[in-house]
């Protein structure tokens, strides 16, 4: 297949390794010192069970020099969405799909708002990765799966053909008959965990062993549950559970991205999190004061220190 990756980030640098290396002919947009880094020694993934290095057919913040590809693996952060889909434009043809991972369940109506709709798909990723120095993504933890539809999850070639790609890498792309159902599910999670180890500047050992931050965990999953409901998404009766269960097989050290992103005063997603759920549930008529909350509190930090 011919994939390009927009950007190059944890996400989309760690399937351009696999998809690479893989033999697929992938185009990596990025820029700056990573792009000259990924140009010159070729992209780095390490992980818990090693290195990978992959040489992308092409690095270029070009996209214009890049022509169509098959599909556009989309992981920029929440605020740079407008800019990057736009910056796709040309490498986009009658058949492409560009599948968003991002955080928060908005990301495929912006790009729809942006893109030819027939263009884009929808999904998640449940992984944990960064980029660690120029032209190096690391891997924390050994889970990766990148789950992912059309944006009504009808059977689709496209999707399928990229799922196998994926798969056939080392990687894993489960298929799902319910795209909103997983991006839903993921949220519930997210919201809570970002808006709680970022405000609380604590780990998820701290949330699972301090009665109190459990509690503000469990009411701001439950709100955000309480908006997808309304919306007509069908999650699971017992997702929370499901959910709390989930968060003690995480590493007690563990916090979302948006907790890091803090620490190191880069801007936050916080739009799209906290913020998207306070959002959400104003409109869907549903109390979500621990989002707000959550979310008034790192408004000061939203755009980095
Ligand atoms: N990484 C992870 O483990 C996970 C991430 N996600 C979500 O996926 C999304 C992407 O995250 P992630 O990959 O980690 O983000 P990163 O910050 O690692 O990567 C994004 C990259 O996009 C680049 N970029 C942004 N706009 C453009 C542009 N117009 N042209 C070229 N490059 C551009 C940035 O460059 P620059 O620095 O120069 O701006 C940066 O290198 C987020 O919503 C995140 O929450 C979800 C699950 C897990
Ligand atoms: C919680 C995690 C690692 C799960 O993929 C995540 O999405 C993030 O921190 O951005």
């Amino acid at each position: 297949m011919r994939i390009a990756t927009m950007a190059t980030g944890g996400i989309g640098g760690f399937l351009a390794v696999k998809l690479a290396n893989a033999g697929h002919s992938v185009a990596t947009i990025a820029r700056g010192a990573h792009l000259d880094a990924i140009r010159a020694n070729g992209l780095q993934l390490d992980s818990a069970s090693g290195t990978e290095i992959a040489r992308p057919e092409i690095a270029t913040d070009r996209p214009d020099e890049v022509g169509v590809v098959d599909a556009i693996i989309f992981g920029v952060k929440g605020d740079a969405l407008d800019d990057a889909a736009r910056a796709c434009l040309p490498m986009i043809g009658p058949e492409t799909v560009v599948v968003p991972f991002l955080n928060g369940v908005e990301a495929s109506d912006r790009l729809s708002a942006i893109l030819p709709e027939r263009n884009v798909g929808n999904g998640v990723a449940r992984v944990s990765t960064t980029i660690s120095a120029p032209g190096v993504i690391t891997q924390t933890g050994a889970f990766h799966s990148f789950i992912f539809a059309e944006r009504d999850s009808r059977p689709s070639a496209r999707i399928d053909a990229l799922r196998a790609a994926i798969n056939a890498a080392g990687s894993a792309a489960p298929e799902t008959d319910d795209i909103d159902k997983e991006l839903w599910s993921k949220f519930v999670l997210f919201s809570a965990l970002s808006g709680v180890t970022a405000a609380g500047r604590c780990t998820i050992g701290d949330v699972r062993t301090t009665p109190e931050l459990e509690a503000l965990f469990k009411r701001a999953m439950s709100e955000t549950a309480k908006v997808g409901r309304a919306l007509g998404v069908a999650l699971d009766t017992d997702l929370e559970a499901q959910i709390w269960e989930t968060l003690m097989a995480f590493p007690a050290q563990g916090r979302a991205s948006t907790a890091i992103d803090l620490e190191h005063g880069r801007p936050l997603e916080i739009e799209w999190v906290s913020g998207a759920a306070t959002r959400l549930a104003a409109k869907a008529g549903i109390d979500a004061s621990v989002n707000a909350a959550l979310y008034a509190i790192l408004l000061p930090h939203k755009h980095g220190r």
